[in-house]
């Protein structure tokens, strides 16, 4: 029998009656493991080889881990400590304990945290107190590291186990390793005489530049043959779903609108009749820029009718609110808290001139604000931004609009409430419920605006709007339970690698 050269190699370090590595094989014959993992596999499809993988876990101290082996765990140095210096009979303050238990930095939090969590006591208002029944000599995290230390392959419960990685004391991992063992089959091939075939695995330049590639024989290929995982660029799913939610738009007979991200408090406020005492304009969650110190640049008669709209209010029976208006704070620079603000120089006819209704925008943009980071919000984030313009529009039309929406993602549950806006009325919030938890989650905001909004940017008709969060509705369509592992330092790199977005 005749065969490539690298499947005679393995099938001749194989073995009928003992398993043999494939790493070991691949060290031997001095091949590449990826060459020899190929032979393997087209061998075992011959039958003439049995390919067996076994999958083991191996166990690493991190930096941290190794530390605590030297130094003793924060919180077993903390009860020690706090043996020394009489909490057994009264509570001692933490102040006393850090420098004799070696503590600083954030090795105090961490001492705290883990010292409440294992019972050894108590901390209140800054004093330790301590269970005399502990003993930090038999800490099972303590005995669990060390011993690892001392040897890899100890076993120890899941429990502690999880916990030491979820202090990031250790890493586990995974490594799959392939053996082979020689069939019936494969034991008569051998007995019968196997050969070097002359065929080429490779092409190489030397063949190509030789010309010898001409009269060689090349291998086949297995293209069914198991291979290793490789993980090529891909785009990000948000961006999958951003650029999807553009088409979906674009096919609902949407134009896209673009602008800058760093604007005046004009366009992103006061514009939109947000009075200039409104909390959101508040160094609490705006992200003021300071160079330059204004915009120049703005329309000024829409500058002076805005300025009346939130003075005096406009036609009809509004009334306004009466309050200063500060031309000064109008043109102040700001990241964008959302895209709105694109819609207003949309609307006022700054970026595509007078615009006569019936008309549709959308942007899918950033928007940036300074809230707190949890599963449900980030500092800077997507806004799927939109609006319609029409003679006549109601709540059924925006109700609508987004059944049609959100129904191309194969989102047909979507609630509204009823919300306030300062510049819509009425308002709405919308909800969509999590595919796997079930749960209501809050995935956009939208209205009608108001003539406070309208009649200065010279606009006669109606016009209703929304703001819709396209992280929102990317955790309604991949099912993940927290924003931040949508993007954000911590993304789940295989969650990244096998989401889809479905529609
Ligand atoms: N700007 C609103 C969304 C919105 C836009 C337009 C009209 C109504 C609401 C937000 O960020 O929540």
């Amino acid at each position: 029998m005749k065969l490539p050269r690298t499947q005679v190699a393995v099938l001749e370090a194989a073995s009928a009656t003992e398993p043999r590595l494939i790493s070991t094989i691949a060290a031997e014959t001095d091949e590449n493991e990826t060459a020899i993992t190929r032979a393997a596999f087209e061998l075992a499809d011959a039958s003439l080889l049995d390919v067996t993988e076994e999958t083991t876990e191996s166990v690493t101290l991190t930096e941290e881990g190794e530390q605590y082996v030297e130094h003793g765990l924060p919180e077993v140095r903390l009860y020690r400590a706090a043996i020394e210096h009489g909490a057994e009979n009264a509570p001692v303050s933490i102040g006393e304990l850090l420098d004799p238990a070696d503590l600083d930095g954030s090795a105090v939090e961490i001492a705290l945290s883990n010292f409440a969590r294992k019972g050894y006591g108590e901390i209140e208002s800054g004093s330790v107190s301590i269970d005399p029944d502990q003993d930090p000599d038999s800490d099972a995290e303590a005995a669990a590291l060390s011993a690892i230390d001392s040897d890899a392959d100890a076993a120890f419960s899941t429990d502690v186990l999880a916990s030491l990685e979820r202090r990031e004391l250790l890493v586990r991992e995974e490594t799959t390793a392939r053996s082979v063992t020689l069939t019936d089959d494969g034991v008569t091939a051998l007995m019968e005489g196997v050969d070097v075939a002359d065929t080429v695995g490779q092409l190489t330049p030397e063949l190509l530049t030789s010309g010898e590639w001409q009269d060689v024989d090349f291998a086949e290929y297995n293209v069914a043959a198991d291979t290793e995982t490789i993980h090529g660029g891909r785009t990000h799913v948000l961006r999958r779903i951003a650029n999807r939610v553009k088409r979906v738009l674009v096919g609902m007979g949407f134009n896209e609108m673009d602008g800058p991200h760093a604007d005046a408090d004009f366009w992103i406020n006061d514009a939109l009749f947000m009075p200039q005492d409104h909390p959101a304009r508040t160094h609490w969650d705006r992200f003021a820029l300071s160079d330059p110190e204004r915009i120049d640049d703005l329309p000024d008669e829409l500058v002076d009718r805005v300025r009346d709209a939130h003075r005096t209010g406009v036609s009809g029976e509004s009334e306004g609110y009466h309050s200063p208006w500060d031309e000064d704070f109008a043109r102040e620079l700001a990241l964008r808290g959302h895209t709105t603000s694109l819609s207003m120089r949309y609307l006022a006819g700054e970026e595509a001139g007078d615009l006569e209704p019936p008309q549709r925008y959308f942007s899918v943009e950033k928007a940036y604000r300074n809230d707190t980071l949890d599963a449900t919000h980030l500092l800077e984030f997507f806004q799927i931004e939109g609006w319609v313009m029409a003679d006549e529009l109601s709540v059924r039309d925006l109700m609508g609009t987004f059944t049609e929406f959100y129904q191309q993602f194969g989102i047909t549950d979507i609630r509204f409430k009823p919300h306030y806006n300062p510049y819509t009325e009425p308002s709405f919030e919308l909800f969509g419920r999590h595919p796997t938890t079930g749960e209501l989650i809050e995935i956009g905001n939208s209205g009608l605006f108001r003539p406070e909004v309208l009649e200065p940017l010279g606009v006669d008709c109606d016009v209703m709007a929304w703001g819709l969060a396209l992280e929102r509705l990317a955790m309604l369509i991949t099912g993940a339970e927290d924003i931040r592992d949508l993007h954000g330092t911590l993304t789940d790199l295989e969650f990244l690698r096998t989401a889809e977005v479905t529609y």
